[in-house]
């Protein structure tokens, strides 16, 4: 019945739907981003709308679409959708990201940029990321280079939960990052869009777990209690470190301060046990992602690495290390940088919206409750925009404006990644932008000042051509693990990092 209302309102075009299910079967489970991009352009619209079992999805495959509807119609296009599976099955209700447009949403997000915007003293955020690339990053991929998937994950997750709990972490093998890890894995795992029938079909939660395709039932059990340890845990750990003196000031221990005083204290408490899990569940996963980006994009595009370490021994020299000062002065890398998060976006299609209300774009109906999905891969894909667009080119990003001919401005007729698509939409863009470009900025100066990274070699010496696979199956598109080689540049490198930490210190 309520289709056959719909179906008078002229919907923006898509693939042909079927009795009941609609496209539920045309919704793509693997590279979506890419799928919904293909389907753009067979149908010649940038606007593509999907029935999955009678729940309206709206991908937007321009950012002039985007633009339109996710940022100057944001009071109408800011809400979540909220799939039973990663919502309610595994409580991802509790991060901030998820909340619904209103009121619980708005105290969160308020509370978090409070401690994140640019007003506040920004030295806490600048020397704490410092402190891990130096401290952690950078020894741990001189020790054993072959583990540098875990060294980042330990640099990048050891930094956001030390901003956010103050607790220590270990340099290697730290405790906090695995409960970081299986709570992410769990979350990214369920939510993928279209990947579970209970998200279009929500009653199909009640189905016991012995009646055929309820698989994610245990899927569901087993990853909520992954889920939930990185909220209580941690929060647990800092509550009792603020008894004993035990942590760093932290923006949890400057939190509960605040509040400790309240009348509302036991919920405003629980406001911040989610706002946490929050730091660790949007900065966690995704900054691991970019510098493990920025990994293969060294090792596919050899001549980018060479240049940009050319800059740096130029500007920085071999005597230092770089710091996060030094940003304005290294055009390339900056360019380097915002190449990164085009080639490889990292959440290509954000996190989904959703209407509040019914609205009219270009002649189409947009009826409420409908998923609004910004195509982020798709707009920084676009070969008219960026040509080849799979070539890792940071030169596209530079203008020539030196007299002796040197690229050195950004191109300003091109969209830059760091401003648009990457971190989001709207009302809803990422709160964590700053603290994320500042630790992937820093990240990729050290490695490049100090190592080179190479294709893997065999038996024989001889070098492996390098192949890293991205399944694209979650909502975070990250590389399989790879090999290749990670050598320090010369005996500077190694004494610039060994000067800057002490062997004797476990923990940061
Ligand atoms: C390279 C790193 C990062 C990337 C690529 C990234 C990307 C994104 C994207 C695409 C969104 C969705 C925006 C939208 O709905 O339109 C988002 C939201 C969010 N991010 Fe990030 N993020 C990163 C780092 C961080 C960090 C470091 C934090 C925390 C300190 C963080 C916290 C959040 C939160 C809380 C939201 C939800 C905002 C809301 O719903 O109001 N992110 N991020």
């Amino acid at each position: 019945w309520r289709r056959r209302g719909q179906r008078k309102k002229r919907c923006p075009p898509g693939p042909r739907r079927w009795p009941l299910i609609g496209n539920l079967f045309d919704l793509p489970t693997t590279h979506s981003h890419e799928e919904f991009a293909k389907m753009s352009k067979e149908l010649g619209s940038d606007i593509v709308y999907l029935d999955a079992a009678g729940v309206p999805f709206i991908i937007l495959n321009s950012l002039e679409a985007c633009n339109d509807l996710l940022e100057k119609r944001a009071s109408v296009y800011s809400s979540r959708f909220t799939p039973t599976m990663v919502y309610d099955l595994i409580e991802g209700r509790r991060l901030v990201a998820l909340m619904p447009y209103g009121n619980e949403w708005r105290e969160g997000r308020r509370m978090m940029i409070k401690h994140m915007s640019a007003t506040q003293n920004q030295e806490p955020i600048k020397s704490s990321i410092t402190d891990f690339v130096k401290k952690s990053l950078l020894p741990n991929l001189l020790a054993t280079p072959e583990d540098f998937l875990i060294h980042i994950r330990n640099g990048v997750g050891g930094s956001m939960i030390s901003l956010a709990y103050g607790l220590p972490i270990k340099r290697t093998h730290d405790p906090w990052i695995d409960i970081a890890e299986q709570a992410m894995h769990a979350l990214t795992s369920a939510a993928v869009p279209g990947k579970y029938a209970v998200d279009v079909i929500p009653w199909l939660r009640y189905l016991p777990e012995w009646v055929p395709g309820t698989g994610f039932q245990r899927e569901a059990r087993e990853w909520k209690g992954a889920f939930l340890r990185m909220f209580s845990e941690p929060f647990a750990a800092v509550k009792k470190g603020m008894v004993d003196g035990s942590i760093r000031p932290s923006f949890l221990s400057r939190s509960l301060e605040e509040v400790s005083e309240s009348k509302d204290r036991e919920r405003l408490e629980r406001v911040i046990e989610n706002i946490g899990g929050t730091f660790i569940g949007g900065g966690t996963d995704t900054g691991v992602t970019a510098v493990t980006n920025l990994i293969v994009a060294l090792l596919l595009f050899p001549s980018v690495q060479k240049r940009a370490q050319k800059e740096l021994d130029a500007v920085i020299g071999r005597s230092r290390l770089p710091s996060l000062e030094d940003k304005p002065n290294l055009p390339y890398l900056n360019a380097l940088v915002k190449e990164l998060f085009r080639w490889k976006p990292i959440v290509p299609l954000g996190l989904p919206h959703m209407t509040t209300e019914e609205d009219e774009y270009r002649g189409y109906h947009v009826p409420k409750g409908a998923v609004v999905i910004g195509n982020s891969w798709a707009i920084l894909h676009d070969e008219k925009v960026f040509p080849d667009p799979e070539k890792f080119d940071p030169e596209r990003f530079l203008e020539v404006v030196s007299p002796d001919g040197h690229l050195i401005e950004c191109n300003k007729n091109l969209p830059d990644p760091e401003e648009v698509c990457t971190f989001g939409f709207g009302r809803r863009t990422c709160p964590g932008k700053d603290i994320a470009l500042a630790n992937v900025w820093l990240s990729a100066a050290c490695i490049l000042a100090c190592f080179n990274i190479s294709s893997h070699l065999d038996a024989n010496g001889d070098e492996i051509a390098p192949e890293v696979e991205y399944l694209g199956k979650e909502a975070i598109l990250h590389p399989e693990p790879f090999e290749c080689r990670i050598a320090p540049r010369d005996d500077s490198a190694k004494a610039l990092i060994r000067a800057e930490f002490d062997e004797s210190k476990e923990y940061i």
